[in-house]
């Protein structure tokens, strides 16, 4: 029996609150100031206002003032973003919706990793809830967002016509923003819907960003800088940045009495593996995604992404990389490729808004003032240390795509990306402009193969990307990556920045199929992070030196000296010996052979057939052949970083072939002049 029990003899005032990309308890404003409701004794709204400045800080609004008994917290899964055909009571039965999936490509909107950790991270906060012993809980939806609010109000209006006992009002609406194009329909939807129902609706600005939308140093979105180094430095210093975190509440407002059920045809399980089976129905039916040969998880390799979702899992992580001083050496390792704490890997967290960025900064500020744990660390105590201003640095990347989504909207999905692009004549649509624009011959940015068209360059190109896929380039960095993304839903920076070069300037296919490739494998993906970060490498995005290309020859030899990311994911490349013996006992990495674990073709006729690569297509007819020598003396490429404070290392270099000659692509055609093999590196 809970403290709400009198609240179910009056007549409920519902609140609902549509979870999207907030889902957690601690520093969630909705849930926090939804608290606030449910004290006995709670403070008005002038007592809230009073403390919206720093502190316990919370976002005012004229709809703080409403008066709602019952707090029901509904999550769904977007029927455009998530295929929830496995929530179909049987196979029988037709889903209203067309399948999930992908504008350019037609891949899957979400894929297996992603659907898993988002409902770890669901059914946890459903768990947390309903462990609070206040009678709160989280109900769980399937369908278009509109869909589902649209039958909710219906639900609760047809009732209120029944008798006395069973009424209900729904008070309010509530969601977290998000500035998506598809999640900004979501909430025009939902507000439009509220408004014809007679229902108070509000879109909160969710904190989970490192900068809160009131302190941006601009009025307009339209002022914001196109060059993230301008941005970042309108804000800096950024550690005082962060406003103050809002504690998990310890009671909330009871679910409603009377909640509408699942809207027929599809049916919610009870657990959360009922759950997990019906996201993941719709790929046990096309298990291998199109692709011939899938890879396969090789023996021995460690996940990248062992971690589960959900805002405890989240914090423990969290914890463990202050705790162990990952966090402090963070500048040092955040460019590797293998292990598991080379970099934070609290992507995925915030992405679903299991944590937000002004926690990392809060539990990095205490490690620095010597608060809580890390003691044991050697900067423990010692202020901002280069780690931790590193993160720091990171976190408002991933603040200014966000805004840069704001700023571009839907342009982030365009082919031109967020450059200028062509008009569309009458009748005709901005991809059908653009391709015109290229056949006219008339001056492009970048011309691009594309995948849906009909002839032969298009089977062509539909082909090399299934290669792509599959981790079958012959590309050893590029191969090793695919095949890591698909099996485990997560592959470093590094890696992504090689992959996307890759398919946008080396294959020049379509970035788009690239994003939506990631899209549908990320376990971390995020609109604004995901398409903007594709558009900054594929050269029509806002990177400021345009038309920088990634050796990932050189870049393999950089970040993977020892082969051993290659050798992880690529296991028929295991066999390949790498080391020369160098007198006496010892032996020493042979800078020869690693070229041929780089790129296969490379091997000898007596290797290929000992290792039985002999007559395997990726090794005998890679898709790109990089010439690159290796040598002594200058020529030096600028190091790792290249956001402008990489250092060129000037020794030991190793030399690209001469701005592509002599190698081919796709078997038959040269490639001369359009790729660069040297300068390639990324600012991110
Ligand atoms: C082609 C491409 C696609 C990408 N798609 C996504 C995506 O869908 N979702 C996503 O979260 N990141 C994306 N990134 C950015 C970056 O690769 C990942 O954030 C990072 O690899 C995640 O690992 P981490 O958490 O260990 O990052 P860390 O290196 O530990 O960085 C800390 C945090 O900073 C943010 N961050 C780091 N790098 C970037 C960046 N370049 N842009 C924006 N934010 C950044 C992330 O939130 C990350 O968790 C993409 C990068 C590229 C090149």
């Amino acid at each position: 029996m809970h403290q709400f029990k009198q609240a179910s003899r009056v007549k409920p005032r519902i609140l609902i609150y549509i979870l999207r990309r907030d889902v957690r308890l601690s520093d969630n404003p909705i849930f926090h100031r939804a608290s606030l409701s449910a004290k006995p004794g709670s403070q008005t709204d002038s007592t809230l206002r009073h403390r919206s400045c720093k502190g316990e800080d919370l976002p005012t609004s004229e709809h703080e003032s409403l008066d709602f008994t019952h707090l029901l917290p509904v999550y769904i899964f977007p029927a455009n973003q998530v295929e929830v055909s496995g929530f179909l009571p049987s196979s029988v039965v037709r889903s209203p919706y067309v399948e999930a999936r992908s504008r350019v490509a037609g891949l899957w909107r979400t894929g297996p990793h992603r659907a898993r950790f988002t409902a770890e991270g669901v059914w946890g906060l459903k768990e947390r809830l309903e462990g609070l012993g206040c009678g709160s809980g989280l109900e769980v939806r399937v369908g278009l967002i509109g869909d589902v609010v649209q039958h909710m109000l219906s639900w609760y209006a047809e009732r209120s016509g029944e008798d006395e006992d069973n009424r209900a009002d729904v008070a309010g609406i509530w969601m977290s923003n998000e500035d998506g194009t598809e999640e900004k329909r979501d909430e025009a939807e939902v507000k439009n819907i509220s408004e014809q129902n007679g229902v108070a609706f509000k879109v909160w600005d969710d904190v989970k960003y490192y900068i809160d939308d009131r302190d941006l140093p601009f009025h307009h979105i339209s002022d914001l800088p196109n060059i993230y180094t301008a941005f970042r430095k309108s804000v800096e210093p950024l550690r005082s940045r962060p406003r103050q975190t809002l504690s998990a509440p310890t009671t909330l407002p009871p679910l409603p009495p009377d909640i509408p059920p699942q809207k027929t045809p599809f049916e919610i399980p009870s657990s959360l593996e009922g759950l997990q089976k019906s996201l993941h129905a719709p790929f046990e039916k096309d298990p291998t995604f199109g692709l011939q040969s899938p890879p396969r998880m090789p023996p021995d390799t460690q996940n990248a992404y062992p971690f589960g979702g959900g805002e405890k899992a989240g914090q423990d992580r969290l914890t463990h990389l202050v705790s162990s001083g990952a966090m402090s050496s963070y500048k040092s390792t955040r460019n590797g490729m293998v292990g598991l704490d080379f970099s934070t890997k609290l992507s995925a967290y915030l992405a679903q808004g299991h944590v937000t960025a002004r926690q990392i900064h809060w539990a990095m500020m205490d490690f620095e003032d010597g608060k809580g744990v890390g003691q044991q660390v050697c900067d423990y105590g010692k202020g901002e240390n280069d780690g931790t201003k590193a993160v720091r640095f990171e976190l408002l990347w991933r603040d200014y795509m966000r805004l840069c989504s704001r700023k571009f909207g839907a342009r982030m999905f365009h082919i031109n990306g967020i450059r200028d692009r062509p008009k569309p004549r009458p009748g005709q649509n901005d991809d059908a402009a653009e391709e015109l624009h290229n056949q006219e011959g008339q001056p492009s940015r970048k011309k691009w193969r594309y995948i849906n068209g009909t002839g032969e360059g298009s089977t062509k190109t539909r082909e090399v990307f299934a290669r792509f896929r599959a981790g079958q380039t012959g590309m050893g960095l590029i191969d090793a990556s695919n095949r890591e993304l698909s099996l485990t839903g997560y592959t470093s920076n590094r890696a992504r920045q090689n992959v996307a070069s890759f398919l946008a300037s080396h294959l020049e296919i379509d970035w788009r199929v690239g994003a939506e490739w990631y899209e549908f494998l990320l376990i971390d993906h995020e609109v604004a992070n995901n398409w903007g970060n594709w558009q900054y490498v594929a050269g029509v995005g806002n990177d400021p030196r345009q038309g920088r290309v990634f050796n990932p020859v050189k870049q393999a030899f950089d970040y993977d000296k020892q082969g051993e990311y290659i050798k992880a994911w690529v296991p028929e490349l295991r066999g390949v010996t790498l080391t020369k013996s160098v007198g006496g006992k010892k032996e020493e990495i042979d800078q020869q052979k690693l070229m041929g674990l780089y790129q296969a073709w490379r091997l000898g006729d007596w290797e290929k057939n000992r290792l039985e690569l002999k007559g395997l297509e990726w090794v005998e007819k890679p898709l790109v052949k990089i010439q690159f020598s290796v040598g002594r003396g200058r020529g030096a490429e600028p190091d790792g970083d290249g956001r402008g404070r990489g250092k060129g290392k000037g020794r030991g270099m190793w030399r690209g072939g001469s701005r592509g000659r002599g190698f081919r692509r796709m078997g038959t055609q040269d490639r001369a002049g359009r790729w660069q093999s040297s300068g390639g590196d990324g600012e991110q």
